[in-house]
């Protein structure tokens, strides 16, 4: 198989994937930019985790739901989607325990058998259209969200001055007329601040009143939206993890480019709060993340054209 894809926002390891499937029995070569995976059978083993990775918890217990035996994922991640991930493979027969801790387990079987399962709202998309309301000094009602996933999010558009309503599957938000800023926002696994939401929020903080501090712990170069934005008026400095905003009163419309998904999403954001029209290339980019944002965006009032 090929190398995985996806944004260009760092190097993107999989060392941590490989490390796991070979201690569960594959045989995978790296080869002329291919690997080359082999297993006749795998078997479950205990996996510690250097960090909690998503990909690789997921990866991990997709591989282990048919292994020999159990395999025990220590430092896994804890983000709502493992959970999902969880109640599916046993709504289908599969013995998996422990997703959003620390500790997973997973007990091989022999095979599933059908299921209909619903995916948990999308927490991400959740939180764009949030900042989209708070960024344009409006309000929005969201149904079928699930509001315990978002609340790091919720707690930074509180402190910005926000006023939210929520109960088992609604947000409803209410922004306020002048933004203040957040001291700071530090990506971090789940329940920590997601990396997925740092430019929507970085792209609110550009017309807040003051200065905000962001920290990117999760991937090196998650700051490509930042030299965007400035394009667009925004006060920023970056320097390696750290960005510091100072909110400025307007921002104005102008070409730019997205150059990854959230960053995209990020520029979309500052065009709804920006004087003047917005061009905004490459915005495929944000379509591997939203379900017709425009449409979406249109509904709510903006006038907002893919060409
Ligand atoms: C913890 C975290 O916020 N994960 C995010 C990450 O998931 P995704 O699964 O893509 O990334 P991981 O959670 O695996 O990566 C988190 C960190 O672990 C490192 N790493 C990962 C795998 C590996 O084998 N070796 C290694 O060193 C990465 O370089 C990164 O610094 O990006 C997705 C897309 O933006 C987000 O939806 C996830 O919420
Ligand atoms: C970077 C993202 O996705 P991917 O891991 O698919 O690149 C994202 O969802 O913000």
């Amino acid at each position: 198989m090929a190398y995985p894809g996806g944004c260009e926002i760092g190097p993107r390891p999989i060392d941590l994937h490989l490390r796991s499937l070979r201690n569960m029995g594959a045989k995978i070569e790296e080869s002329h930019g291919f690997l080359i995976c082999e297993a006749t059978e795998l078997r479950g083993t205990e996996i510690q985790l250097d960090f909690p990775s998503v990909g690789a918890t997921e990866n991990i217990i997709l591989a282990a739901v048919f292994a020999k035996g159990t395999t025990v994922i220590r430092n896994a991640a804890r983000e709502p989607e493992i959970m999902d991930l969880e109640r599916f493979i046993n709504a289908m027969g599969g013995r998996v325990w422990g997703a959003g801790t620390a500790t997973i387990y997973v007990e091989g079987v022999d095979n599933f058998h059908d299921v209909e399962h619903r995916i948990i709202p999308d927490r991400i998309v959740a939180g764009t259209y949030l900042v989209a309301a708070a960024i344009t000094k409006g309000e929005i009602h969201l149904k079928n969200v699930v509001p315990e996933h978002l609340q790091s999010v919720l707690y930074k558009l509180r402190e910005v001055g926000c006023i939210i309503d929520a109960d088992n599957s609604n947000i409803y938000l209410r922004a306020p007329e002048r933004l203040l800023s957040v001291d700071s926002v530090k990506t971090l696994p789940y329940p920590g601040f997601p990396t997925d939401m740092q430019s929507q929020m970085m792209a609110l903080m550009t017309v807040a009143d003051g200065i905000s501090f962001f920290i990117e712990t999760i991937f090196e170069n998650r700051f490509k939206h930042t030299e965007e934005l400035i394009r667009m008026g925004a006060n920023i400095k970056v320097d390696g993890r750290i960005a510091l905003v100072k909110g400025v009163k307007n921002l104005t419309g102008a070409t730019v480019k997205a150059k990854d998904l959230r960053g995209g999403a990020s520029l979309i954001l500052a065009a709804l709060a920006a004087d003047g029209k917005t061009v905004i290339e490459n915005a495929r980019h944000v379509e591997r993340g939203y379900d017709n944002i425009h449409v979406e965006l249109s509904k709510l009032g903006v006038n907002i054209i893919k060409t």
